[in-house]
């Protein structure tokens, strides 16, 4: 029996979607130094080819037709003798478009694997641009034969207990898996699950990187028999690692045993958010093509804690601020916004909001004649601040980032066209009690990756002071909203762990308060709908995770008739 060790790379790509001759050369690149390194088998993530999700992209024939070509142009060049490879890439058989993963050797694909279960919850559609497969069977590479399923595989037992009774020696998983809060503890289970039931080693190859709203982590792992970690590769960042298998007889069957390699460090909980933002920034900003982005640096702490991020992500050059003062901008604002820029190096430009003002009052005059002042003029001041940035980033390029926090986005405190403005969203998806955490972190923390100074990103009055909007004079968010610990603890209640009223009650919060929440949450959604696109970190994130209608009749706080 042949006792060299199998070594597989598992390559950690940070794909384009859509970019399918760019993706064919990161492929390529990461087989060339697997081959330096002595594989005999490289595993690039899930749809390598074309990048993860395609969306509706996937459906267009002359996409598929691109893809097919590349991976056969790809499957040529394992003719040179280097290592296999297992490219993920859409394929059209007869009887339908399917997520397959390619085995390519000796200048041909020799095998194509199809996924079984395809995921169509959260932000998965995949049974809408996917066929099933209804079986997987192990495939023969290099005298090894491996069990080959594509992450949502995973997750069933299933396809594992099929592959290792069709005796795959070691379980291969290709994946593109999202990250959010607490993801890197529930791919461990389900891993350790497989590898439980099956008694078969299992390696988890995942994608990395920022596709619109989601982003990819990497953290791709080998298990050996046991369920033990024997490798890690980095979080948040594109990583190869070969890992040596040696083959071995267990009883009448063939098993690969991984060695042990590097483990990278796993990140803590706020590391691995500012991570998240960190990367779905710079991705967005550099697969669209920015030259930098453009910030409202108000003095407080959501526009602070943005430009951070975008500063950590692009580097303090690509990050241009403006302070845009009215007649309610206090001396400490002011103060604030310049110590932000000082700390972390930006330019940050001036242009007073109240000549634009000034010219709306008179505009406006004649119309609104007889009717007291309003929201109407707090909102025309937070529109004037969006004119102005939009003004910027048409003249310099610049993507506009939006600095709304998840409790504001939820309850609709925010103005249409005005601070919901622009192209994309760091907080989004980040509770305003997060926000305050994660700037207390940045400034005593510097992260791995980070283009941001060492020492604090904000003066630490940006972070206690009592938040507000100054859209009139002496307003103050608590105005409008419940403490945001109480505000957010009922939002979490009911969007990421869909609880009904009454249970939030019963975790001792008000029962009027509950039933405002709800209420302000629904009503409003199409705020949400109109509002940028922005990075997802917890289970559900507003977009393509949590899909509610606008026009919406129910509340939990209500009994309809049974
Ligand atoms: N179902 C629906 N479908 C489509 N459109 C709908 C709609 N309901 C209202 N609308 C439209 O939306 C308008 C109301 O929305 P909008 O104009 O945004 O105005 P509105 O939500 O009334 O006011 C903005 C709120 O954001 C707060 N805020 C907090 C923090 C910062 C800032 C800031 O600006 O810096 C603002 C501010 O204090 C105020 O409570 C309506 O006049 C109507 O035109
Ligand atoms: N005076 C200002 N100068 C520049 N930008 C501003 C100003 N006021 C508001 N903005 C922009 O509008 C956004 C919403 O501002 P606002 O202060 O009303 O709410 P906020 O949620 O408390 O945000 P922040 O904590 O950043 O102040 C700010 O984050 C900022 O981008
Ligand atoms: N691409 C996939 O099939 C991902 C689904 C998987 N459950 C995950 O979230 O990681």
């Amino acid at each position: 029996m042949n006792a060299h060790p199998f070594r597989i790379a598992l390559a950690q790509l940070n794909p384009v979607v859509g970019d399918i001759d760019g993706n064919v050369e990161k492929i390529r690149t990461a087989r060339a130094k697997a081959a330096a390194l002595g594989a005999d088998l490289v595993i690039t993530p899930e749809l390598s080819l074309v990048g993860y999700p395609t969306e509706d992209l996937v459906l267009k024939s002359f996409f598929q037709r691109s893809a097919m070509q590349c991976a056969e142009m790809l499957a040529k060049e394992t003719a040179d003798g280097g290592p296999a490879l297992i490219v993920g890439s859409p394929w059209l058989f007869d009887d339908g478009l399917y997520n397959t993963a390619l085995v390519m050797d000796g200048g041909e694909v020799i095998h194509k694997v199809c996924k079984r279960d395809l995921p169509n919850y959260g932000i998965f559609d995949e049974k809408r641009i996917f066929a099933a497969a209804s079986k997987t069977e192990p495939v023969m590479v290099r005298g090894r034969r491996l069990g080959v399923m594509i992450c949502e595989d995973m997750w069933f037992p299933h396809t594992a207990r099929d592959l290792a009774e069709a005796g795959a020696e070691i379980l291969l998983v290709p994946t593109a898996s999202p990250f959010e809060t607490d993801k890197g503890d529930e791919r461990l289970m389900e891993a350790r699950k497989r590898v439980a039931e099956t008694g078969l080693p299992l390696m988890f190859v995942n994608q990395l990187g920022g596709q619109d709203e989601v982003i990819f982590d990497g953290t791709s792992f080998c298990l050996d028999a046991q369920g033990e970690v024997m490798m890690r590769l980095a979080g948040f960042s594109t990583d190869m690692e070969i890992v040596d298998c040696l083959p071995k007889q267990i009883g009448d069957s063939l098993a690969l045993r991984p060695q042990e390699g590097r483990k990278a460090p796993l990140f803590d909980d706020l590391e691995a958010i500012w991570q998240a933002t960190v990367l779905g920034l710079r991705d967005y900003v550099g697969k669209n093509g920015f030259p930098g982005v453009l910030i409202g640096l108000s003095g407080g702490i959501d526009s602070a804690l943005t430009a951070a991020i975008a500063v950590d992500a692009l580097g303090k050059d690509r990050v241009r601020t403006v302070m845009m003062p009215s007649r309610y901008t206090s001396p400490e604002s002011l103060e604030d916004a310049q110590g932000c820029a000082d700390l972390l190096g930006v330019r940050l430009d001036s242009v007073a909001i109240e000549p634009g003002v000034a010219a709306f009052d008179q505009m406006l005059g004649p119309i609104f004649e007889g009717h007291a002042p309003d929201i109407t003029e707090e909102n025309i001041q937070s529109r004037l601040r969006g004119v102005i940035l939009m003004a910027m980033s048409n003249k310099f390029g610049d993507l506009v980032l939006t600095t709304g926090n998840k409790s504001e986005v939820s309850v609709g405190y925010s103005t249409l066209y005005g601070d919901m403005c622009g192209g994309y969203s760091v907080l989004k998806d980040i509770y305003k009690s997060t926000v305050f955490a994660l700037s207390h972190w940045r400034n005593h923390r510097t992260p791995l990756h980070a283009f941001g100074p060492e020492g604090p990103v904000m003066p630490a009055r940006v972070i206690t002071k009592p938040p507000t909007a100054e859209l009139r004079a002496d307003q103050k968010d608590e105005d409008s909203l419940p403490p945001y610990d109480v505000l957010d603890d009922i939002l979490a209640c009911l969007v990421e762990r869909s609880m009904p009223a009454s249970e939030i009650v019963a975790r001792g919060h008000d029962a009027k308060t509950v039933a405002r929440v709800e209420h302000l949450l629904y009503v409003a959604e199409y705020k949400r709908r109109q509002a940028a696109p922005g990075v997802k970190i917890t289970r559900k994130s507003f977009g393509r995770d949590r899909r509610f209608p606008i026009t919406n009749g129910f509340r939990t706080t209500r009994r309809p008739c049974l």
